[in-house]
């Protein structure tokens, strides 16, 4: 029997239910809700899903979750942030205070404009075979510059909106609201690979 592994997708604020749907989806992973350190414990790696950045990054340190999620980022948790959850990632968060501060991209909140100006596209990401991933874009971040061991994966209207940095993903898009399951076989195959 193929090993199982076991993701997570942040259970605080969100949109948690259609990560899980597409995790749920995939061969060879198990797919849980977190929201205490006792849970934290227990994943081979975990998705930030989109929401309200400020108030995820209160409830994880409210819950208690900033610190121990911090250290096992540190050593080498997989962790893919999917547009609110991209926010909270990044060490530079334009004109606010960073949240984990651990991924080295700069993203500028809500810079695709209003819940009016939400759209959906279809765009290549480097790494993920079968042509363009269709996307879809609510209050996105953008993200404005990567350095050190990050680097872009993607672009929209001139912008980069995917990003990778060794166990981190970052996307200021929202994959688990198209039907397409790449980007998460993309984030499921960086946990596999892990030992
Ligand atoms: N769809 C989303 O996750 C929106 C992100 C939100 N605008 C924020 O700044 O946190």
């Amino acid at each position: 029997m193929a090993p199982v592994k076991k993701i997570g997708v942040l259970a605080l604020q969100g949109s948690v239910a259609e990560h899980l749907a597409m995790l749920e989806a995939l061969p060879q992973i198990s797919a849980l809700p977190v929201k205490t350190p006792e849970d934290l414990r227990q994943i081979d790696g975990l998705i930030l899903p989109g929401g309200e950045s400020t108030t995820i990054g209160k409830l994880l340190r409210i819950f208690g979750l900033q610190v121990p999620l911090q250290a096992r980022i540190a050593s080498g948790l997989p962790v893919w942030g999917t547009c609110a959850g991209a926010i909270l990632l990044a060490s530079e968060v334009c004109g606010e205070t960073a949240h984990l501060g651990c991924m080295d991209i700069a993203i500028r909140r809500n810079a695709f404009g209003t819940q009016l100006d939400s759209f959906r596209c279809a765009t290549p990401v480097a790494g993920i075979p079968g042509g363009p991933l269709p996307m879809v874009f609510i209050r996105a971040p953008w993200i404005e510059k990567t350095w050190g061991r990050a680097y872009p994966l993607a672009e929209v209207k001139g912008h980069i909106v995917a990003a990778r940095q060794d166990n981190l993903l970052a996307t200021s898009f929202h994959p688990e609201l198209t039907d397409d399951l790449r980007m998460h076989r993309y984030f499921a195959d960086m946990v596999l690979s892990q030992s």
